[in-house]
């Protein structure tokens, strides 16, 4: 089913956070309908760096392209800013379609952009904004859904980012993303603004500036996509941080055993048995 029919399901639809094959081909397996490829996540892990604009483009469309390779789930995009202007946005749109994404996700925050959750973010004007979800959809090819985020509920007001948002739409945006409101009854007002208008997206960070609201309450509110970005590698990175620590301590892998998969365990999680059957089924001599 496409996104865009997904979405009109009652139904929230909740996404993962994933930023490589491993996480894309684990969240599939665990049952879910659609992945986020995070550009927090990947700027975590194949940077070790902070979500503050680093990554680029092309790292982004290779990663979507191995994770495409893995899952057959529709995947929404973080496409940052757009990397530039209305033309960039256009080249983003083209080359993360060719990798792969179902949906793009482009924010208003002004070159280098960082993560909606950091202080001292900026913004571009609203036209200049609206004509890049307008060049947006006319590079895409495919129903690629565009989501519009703004970011200015922290830089202008939140009145500002409904009026920002309202414009979006107008521009062809296809869902809304209001990034990081400061508590419950902004998100309220976010959903009973939008509701019925075009499906909303909220954004679940642990320790960020939204409170952690369940997927039922943001359904009930009118919320129809829900993201958990960077939650993976939060708990990745405590595990590695345990890991390494035992092992630095102990100088032995046995203390951490019962905390992580054995050989066979990891072999069975990302699908060694069929693939070493699916060789033989090809090595001419079965
Ligand atoms: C959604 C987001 O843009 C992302 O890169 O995944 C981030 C999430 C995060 O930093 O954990 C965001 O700016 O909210």
């Amino acid at each position: 089913m496409s996104l865009r029919k997904r979405l009109t399901s009652p139904e929230i639809l909740l996404a993962p956070g994933v930023y490589d094959g491993l996480t894309a081909a684990l969240a599939t397996d665990a049952g879910f309908e659609a992945l986020y490829l995070s550009g927090a996540a990947v700027a975590y892990t194949r940077l070790g760096r902070p979500d503050i604009g680093l990554t680029t483009a092309s790292e982004m469309a290779d990663t979507m392209a191995l994770i495409a390779d893995r899952t057959d789930l529709p995947v929404i995009m973080d496409a940052d800013t757009g990397f530039g202007n209305a033309l960039n946005a256009r080249r983003t749109m083209q080359s993360y379609e060719r990798a792969g994404a179902a949906a793009l996700q482009v924010e208003d925050q002004s070159y280098p952009k960082r993560c909606g959750h950091l202080s001292d973010k900026s913004l571009i004007s609203k036209t200049e904004m609206s004509g890049k979800i307008a060049a947006m959809a006319d590079a895409r090819r495919q129903d690629t859904l565009i989501i519009a985020r703004t970011d200015a509920i922290a830089v202008e007001g939140f009145d500002a980012a409904i009026d920002r948002a309202g414009s979006y739409i107008e521009a062809g945006a296809d869902v809304l993303f209001i990034e990081a409101p400061r508590d419950s009854d902004e998100l309220a007002k976010i959903a009973a603004t939008f509701k019925g208008k075009v499906p909303l997206l909220a954004n679940m960070v642990e320790g960020g500036a939204t409170p952690i609201s369940s997927a039922t309450t943001l359904q009930d509110m009118g919320f129809d996509i829900v993201i958990f970005p960077g939650g993976i590698v939060r708990a990745l990175a405590m595990t590695a941080q345990n890991y390494y620590a035992s092992l630095k301590e102990s100088g032995s892998n046995k203390p951490f055993s019962d905390r992580m998969h054995d050989f066979d365990g990891l072999n069975a999680a990302i699908g060694t048995p069929g693939m070493l059957a699916l060789g033989k089924r090809f090595d001419g001599k079965s």
